[in-house]
């Protein structure tokens, strides 16, 4: 066994989750209840281009959701939540199941089900029924910070994106990123192999590109622009002002 005296890694601190961006694109995803923190769960799952379906009675339904049950962003089952059919005899189970019901009893009943049936489930107000716990949302296009305090403190967690939304809505973040996306599509077709000599390159390229330039010089890159940085992709990338002098 080594004695590892003069290790150079850091150790590393435990008690934290794992943040991680979680795809639910066209994936089925069932929210319990209609109230203020379901209409919270919802605008999330949308942004995620989920398949929402929400379960509560009529009266219970948010005048936000009600919009948009009309607006055929989601889909209303109007009724108390069915174990039953809902989760064990559902013909395609949920990806996801979100609770936020007034009712702790039968929040733990779905809970257990959702475990039996390996369903990921967060019920909200319980982080012992919680398999994820929802944090802090920042969003600027395809950018998304969030923030946690693993349980210790929701109302912190949203200060502290408050914090660094102010500070990050000074720049056009979003739309930079938006235009690094364009011009990482158009390059892997241009140098499309998958060889690690091949894929060095591109990601130099683009770490070159993304580190040199401005959030606003990004921000401004055109399709016109991304052609004109293509052409000298063999002489590494050029400044800002040098592709903006020749357009
Ligand atoms: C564990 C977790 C599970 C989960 O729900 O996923 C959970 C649990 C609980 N929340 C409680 C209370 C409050 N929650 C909020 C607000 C938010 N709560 C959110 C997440 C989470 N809440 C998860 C941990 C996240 C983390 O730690 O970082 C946010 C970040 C995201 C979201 O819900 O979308 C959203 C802010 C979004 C935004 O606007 O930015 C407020 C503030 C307010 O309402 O204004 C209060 C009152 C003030 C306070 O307590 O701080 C209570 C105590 C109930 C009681 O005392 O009885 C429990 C239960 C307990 O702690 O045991
Ligand atoms: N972020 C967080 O973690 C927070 C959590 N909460 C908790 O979340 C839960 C929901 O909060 P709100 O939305 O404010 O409640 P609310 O009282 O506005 O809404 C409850 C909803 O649940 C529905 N409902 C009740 N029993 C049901 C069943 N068996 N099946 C289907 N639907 C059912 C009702 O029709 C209603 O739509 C509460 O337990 C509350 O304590 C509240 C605030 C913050």
């Amino acid at each position: 066994m080594p004695t590892f005296e003069d290790k150079s890694f850091a150790d590393i601190q435990g008690g934290g989750s794992l943040i991680v961006a979680w795809q639910l694109k066209g994936k089925p995803v069932t929210v319990v209840g209609g109230g203020d923190v379901a209409t919270g769960r919802v605008a999330h799952l949308i942004a995620a281009d989920a398949i929402i379906t929400v379960i509560c009675p009529p009266s219970g339904l948010s005048p936000e959701l009600q919009y948009r049950v009309a607006a055929k962003q989601i889909i209303h089952v109007p009724r108390n939540f069915d174990i039953e059919h809902d989760l064990r005899a559902a013909s395609q189970k949920p990806s996801m199941v979100l609770v936020a019901i007034d009712s702790s009893s039968a929040s733990t009943e779905i809970y257990t089900e959702c475990k039996a049936l390996r369903i990921p489930v967060n019920v909200a107000d319980v982080p012992a029924e919680c398999d994820f716990y929802f944090g802090s949302m920042y969003r600027d296009g395809p950018l998304q910070v969030m923030v946690s305090t693993n349980g210790n403190g929701p109302k912190m967690a949203n200060l502290v994106r408050r914090r660094i939304e102010d500070e990050l809505k000074q720049e056009p973040f979003g739309l930079a990123i938006e235009r690094l996306g364009a011009l990482r599509r158009r390059i892997r077709e241009k140098i499309p192999g998958s060889t690690s000599v091949e894929m060095r390159k591109r990601m130099r390229w683009v770490s070159q590109i993304s580190e040199q330039w401005t959030i606003a010089q990004l921000a401004n890159l055109d399709d016109e622009m991304i052609e004109k940085l293509i052409l000298n992709i063999e002489v590494g990338p050029p400044s800002y002002n040098h592709i903006i002098a020749k357009t």
